[in-house]
Order: structure tokens, then sequence, then C-alpha cells
């Protein structure tokens, strides 16, 4: 129910084809409404969410037209009636196939009044839910706020209608039984979920009767929604229907005691039913997190999830006897009046909105505050009058009719109530986040153990590298050393054989300092090797002995060759001397020559002499050079006895100077043998003592 310049219905009174019209165009949107829920496709519902999660976009703000519906069920009389009623005809006459119900005026005169539905007193239950609250109950289910409400004269079925538990006649139960039935079998417990309130209202206090001790319930209106709530009233999560029907036996009970404490009757007070039902939707809009997404595009398609929360509303209304007619008294006058000013102001509004009046007065009474979804807001709304068929009530009777006439023109904009449920998405969130936080972790351990498992083995893999490297720098030593002792194995050998060839006056140091000049020829290559060796000592570090060790080897080599220098001049000067000696000998041997030489002259000398000296002889002389030769070769012939004397050598010169050379000459050439051998004798041991 609309306050001023909230919301309005554009229905008019002289426009009944009009309101039809809306009403068939209503009855078309309910039809579409009364399908099973496709949340999955938005054309089902033909709303729109709004870009920021809430309820409506554009054209949802607008809503749904949908009048308020309105049935009419008489009650079959009652015993008290069948006696008292039983010459008079009912004051009414239903004509269901028309929708439509006499109320006679008199025994000839009647008004017709149409109503979207008519039920006679022969309407079962279960029709009367079906026609009456079954659509408000599939609007729920779609998300949009419902109310089904009786209205009527005490004692015409309102609660029959709405209340029945129907316990040991299933076929009894009331609107409320077969509601939560339909709810509970629609919903899916693992998303959706429902939870009901019971209240009553009584001398426009809200009480509540799940919990009789929460008597003063205060309503919280929504300024920018208009939606209207109680959060003081218990609120009990609904699982199964025997819950709900301990739930609603319980509410009864208290409704009774309160009742009874207050000595007044359960029809005094307006019972409320408030049944919440929050559905999740799925497959559309809703958020896209699933267990195998990863965090990425999670972020990219999260979107919260989207519930719809409708809330039906069942209203056993007081009876709407008038006060003057029921005869009430004090305490009984005042609560009649509090029931009156409820009933009335609810009256005012319905007349105001169907009259498309400026001013609405929702807040005449708490009864219109909390109904003012119902009627002129968003919710959809069933009425269903109760009459009775007794003339003797016809005034109540046609107040009844004319009541709901009045309410089927009051339009409601039937607006869905979907929002993003940012609790479910929160907790969702926090599965999610507590389920990446346990992978961030797992991932991190087995990074942490790989970056570890690397580290070794590439630690390995440098040691190997570097044994490798040392072992390979090691052979490379090796082998240069070994290349340097061939170099200078084959140098000495090679000097050897230079020595052999050149002779061998030269001195072993001699030799020494030749192979070290050779070696220090060969040195060059190996310096330039160490050069390299050098360079490689850039790159191989361990190579740097080596070329050290090569370095000082060559240094000692050099200082080897200086040695052996020094030893090499000293040799010489010795050549030298020995030269000199060789000289001084060969002179000595030439001065022997020239004296042979000399020697033989003098023998030719000699010669010649002898050839005169026969000559003489054969002159006549020869006994005197006989004489004397004889006693000369008689001497030579002593002196070759004791040969080697210093004595002789003098008698051999007295002997010359005696016989004369010219004389022992000539004997060289005597026929006698031994006389010629004696001769040479004399003349070289002559010669020997420089006689000549
Ligand atoms: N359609 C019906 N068929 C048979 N019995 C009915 C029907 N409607 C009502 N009754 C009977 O009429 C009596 C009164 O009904 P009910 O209590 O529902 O009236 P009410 O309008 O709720 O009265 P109140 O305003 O005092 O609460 C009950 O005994 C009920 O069983």
């Amino acid at each position: 129910m609309a306050a001023s310049g909230g919301y309005r219905n554009g229905t008019h009174k002289g426009n009944m084809k009009v309101d039809r019209l809306v009403s068939l165009s209503s009855a078309t949107k309910s039809s579409s409404l009364k399908s099973k829920p496709s949340p999955a496709s938005p054309a089902s519902s033909g709303l729109r969410r709004n870009s920021t999660g809430s309820v409506g976009g554009a054209k949802d703000d607008a809503g749904v037209p949908g009048r308020v519906r309105v049935a009419v069920r008489l009650r079959p009389r009652n015993a008290e009636e069948s006696v008292a009623d039983a010459d008079f005809a009912d004051c009414v006459e239903l004509q269901p196939e028309l929708k439509r119900l006499k109320l006679r005026k008199n025994n000839w005169d009647t008004d017709t009044y149409e109503f979207d539905e008519v039920l006679t007193e022969f309407a079962s239950q279960k029709r009367v839910y079906e026609v009456v609250a079954k659509p408000v109950v599939e609007s729920v289910l779609d998300g949009y706020n419902g109310t089904v409400m009786a209205y009527g004269q005490t004692g015409t079925g309102k609660t029959y209608t709405l209340g029945r538990l129907g316990e040991e006649d299933t076929a009894a139960r009331g609107i409320m039984v077969r509601a939560l039935e339909d709810i509970l079998a629609e919903i899916s417990p693992e998303t959706d979920s429902v939870s009901v309130s019971y209240l009553q209202l009584y001398m426009e206090t809200i009480q509540d009767l799940l919990d009789p001790t929460n008597d003063n319930i205060s309503i919280m209106e929504d300024p920018k929604t208009g939606d209207v709530s109680l959060p003081g009233a218990t609120l009990v999560e609904i699982r199964d229907q025997r819950s709900f029907v301990e739930l609603l036996r319980l509410g009864e009970a208290h409704r009774f005691a309160a009742n009874t404490k207050l000595n007044t009757e359960s029809s005094r007070s307006h019972a409320m039913l408030m049944v919440h039902v929050k559905r999740s939707v799925k497959g559309r809009d809703s958020v896209l997190l699933s267990e195998n997404c990863n965090s990425s595009h999670m972020v990219k398609t999260f979107k919260p999830p989207v519930v719809r929360k409708g809330k039906l509303v069942v209203v056993d209304l007081a009876g709407s006897e008038r006060i003057d007619k029921s005869g009430s008294e004090g305490h009984t006058l005042e609560e009649a009046k509090s029931i009156n000013l409820s009933l009335s102001a609810l009256g005012k509004c319905i007349n105001a909105l169907a009259e498309n009046s400026a001013h609405v007065p929702v807040r005449d009474s708490k009864l219109t505050r909390l109904l003012r979804d119902s009627f002129g807001g968003t919710a959809r709304t069933s009425l269903v009058v109760t009459i009775g068929p007794s003339p003797r009530h016809r005034g109540e009777t046609s107040s009844t009719i004319m009541f709901g006439q009045r309410a089927m023109k009051v339009e409601n904009m039937l607006k869905i109530k979907e929002e993003f449920d940012y609790k479910s998405l929160s907790r969702r969130l926090e599965i999610q986040l507590d389920k990446l936080i346990v992978e961030h972790e797992r991932q991190q351990k087995a990074f942490e153990d790989e970056v570890e498992r690397i580290t070794v083995e590439a630690q390995n893999r440098i040691s190997e590298t570097e044994r490798n490297y040392a072992d390979a720098l090691e052979k490379e030593r090796l082998k240069y050393q070994e290349d340097y002792m061939q170099s200078i194995k084959k140098l000495e050998e090679q000097w050897v054989m230079n020595q052999r060839k050149h002779g061998s006056e030269r001195t072993t140091f001699e030799l020494k300092d030749d192979n070290f000049d050779k070696a220090l020829n060969r040195v060059v290559p190996v310096a330039s090797a160490a050069e390299e060796i050098s360079e490689l000592k850039k790159l191989l570090q361990n190579e740097a002995s080596l070329r050290t060790a090569t370095e000082e080897e060559v240094n000692n080599l050099k200082s080897q060759v200086v040695q052996w220098k020094r030893i090499e001049a000293a040799g010489n000067s010795e050549i030298l001397k020995l030269r000199k000696m060789l000289e001084d000998e060969a002179h000595q041997k030439e001065k022997l020559e020239e004296e042979i030489a000399i020697l033989q002259s003098q023998l030719l000398q000699l010669s010649f002499e002898a050839d005169e000296t026969r000559r003489q002889l054969d002159r006549g002389e020869s006994g005197k050079v006989l004489g004397n030769l004889d006693s000369f070769v008689s001497q030579i012939r002593h002196s070759q006895l004791s040969d080697s004397g210093n004595g002789d050598k003098a008698s051999i010169a007295k002997l010359f100077e005696q016989v004369g050379l010219q004389k022992i000459l000539s004997l060289l050439e005597a026929e006698d043998a031994d006389v010629r051998i004696h001769a040479v004798k004399v003349v070289a041991n002559l010669a020997a003592e420089g006689a000549f």
C-alpha cells in the first residue's frame, strides 16, 4: 500500500473494461510467473537486473503491472444458520462459471458483482488454494513479494481458508500449509532457504506468536525501497513440512493463550504469517568461481551470486463486523475500535488506491503499514473475501463484497526482489582464499624443494667440472713438463753428437756450456710455451704454478749457462797454453830436422873425404890410415860394448879429434859391414854430443 506519490495504480472506477484488460494482461503475466522458475533465462520473468546488482533496471523500476486479484468464498450454512435461516434463502447467489455473485437486495432485486474467482460453499480447500494462493506462491518462488489475505465477517471461514492444519484430514489443509508444502517442494535445500515468522497484531501491538515474551515488535520501513520488515520478530528456518505444521500449531497455541489472557477471541486480532524464501539464482550472473578455475580467471569472471528474496505474507484479518452491530462494550469496545481502526484504515487505503487518490493513508494504522507493499506496492496480492449465506448478515456480506470490489481496482507493480548475495560471495571467497593459500603454500614448498634440488645438482656439477678442470690442467702441465724434459734430452743428445763429431778435446764443462747454449735456444720456444701457459693461466689459474716452475727452471739454466761459460773461458786459456806448447815442440822439431840436414851434408863431406882417403891408400899410404882406422874401429867397438856410459862419449869425442872427421866418414863406406855399422854409431854419437 503506497503513500501519496508512491505506488499508484492507473485504474478508475469508470474504467471497468480497462480494468478487465489489465486483469487479463496480469493474468497473462501470471501465467508466465506460474511457470516453473527458470532463473537461467531472464526473459522468463521479463525482468532485468540493473548494473549495480540491486533489484531492477529502468524497466524493472517500472515493474510489471499486477492487479490485486480477489476471490469470494461462500461458507456453507452452519448448524445455527441451517436452523435459524431455514425458511430463508441465502443472501447471495453465486455464478462461479461467470465469476459472478448476486447479492439479494430483496426478494425481487439483486446486485451483481464480478470477481476474479467465485468459490461456492462446495469449493474444496485444494481448489481454493490453487485459484487464490498458488499464483502468489509461485511468484514468491520467482523472487516477488506476495500477499494472500482473507477478509470477512467473523465466522465466515477466514481461518478455515488460511490456517487449517488438516492434520486429521489432509484435504482440509488450508492455504498456509499448502503454500509451504509447495515452497518446500520447489526449493533446493543446498542453496535455498525458507524461514517464517508468525505474528499477531492486536490493538496496534505486534506480538510474536513464536515467542510470547516478544510482544511489542517494531515495524521497520526502508525509505528507498519501501520494504517493510520486522527485525524483532522470531525467524525460524523451515526444513520440512512437519516442522512447519508444528510451528503453526505452536503459534496458534500462543495466539489462543494470549487471547485468553486478554479475555478476547482469536477473531479480534490479525494474524500474519511471513514466509521468507531466499533462492540462489544458478547459471545466470552468478559467481563463476569453480574448483578448477585459476585465480586470474576467477578475478576476471568474478561476480557475486544473485539471490532472489521473495516474501509471502498470509494475513488472517480480524472479523470485519461493525461495532454498532457487534454490541461491544468496555474493553471489547476499545478492541473493536482498534480492529475497526485498522480495518477501516485498510479500507481507506484501498479506496484511495482504487480511486487513484493523491493521498493514501498508509500510516493511519500498523496494519496498513504492514500491508503497504501488498496494496499499491510491489507485491502480487490475492485477496479472498469470505462471506456467510445468512440473510441476517447481509449488511456485513455486502460490506465485505464492496471491500473486495474496491480491492480489485488496486493495481500493484510487481518487482522482482533480486540482489547480489555478498555474504554468500564473501563466504565462498573465503573458502576459495583458503584453498588458494593452501595451494600457494604447497607450490611455495615445491618451489623451494626444486630450488634446493637444482642448487645441489649445480654444486655437484660445479665440483665435477672443477675436478675435471683440475685433472685437465694437471695433464696439460705434465704434458708440457714432459715435452720440456724431452726437449732438454734431445738437446743434450744432439750436443753429445756434435761433440763427438767435432772432437773430444772439449771438456765436459764445454759440453755443458754448449748444451746450455742450445738449451737456451730451446728455452725460447719454452718461453713461448710459457707465454701460452701464461695465457692459459688467465683462464686456468693453476697453470701459473707450472709457468713459475718453468721460469725458475729457465733462470736456473741461465745461471748454469753463465757458470759454464766461465768454465769454458778457463778451458780456452788452457787450450791456448797447450797450443803454445805444441808450437814449441814443432819448432824444436824443425831445429832437429835442420841439424839432420846439416849432418847429412857433413856426411856427404865425409863421404867425399873418404873417397879421397881411399884414393890415397890406393896410392900407398894405406898402412898409416888403416892403422889409425883399426885403432879407431877398435875404439868404436870398445865404445859399443860400454854403450851408454858418459865416459864413452868423452872417449869418442877424443877419438874423433884424433882420427879426424874425414876418416870416420870414410869408414861409413867400408867394405866390412861391422866397420860401417860402428862408423854410423860413432857418427851418431858424435852428432848427439854436438861434435860437429
Ligand atoms: N468453507 C467452509 N466449509 C466448512 N466449514 C467452514 C467453512 N468455512 C468456515 N467453516 C467453519 O466455520 C467456522 C468459522 O470459521 P473460521 O473460524 O475460519 O471463521 P473466521 O472468519 O476465521 O472467524 P474469526 O474472524 O472469528 O476468526 C469454523 O467452524 C469452520 O470450520
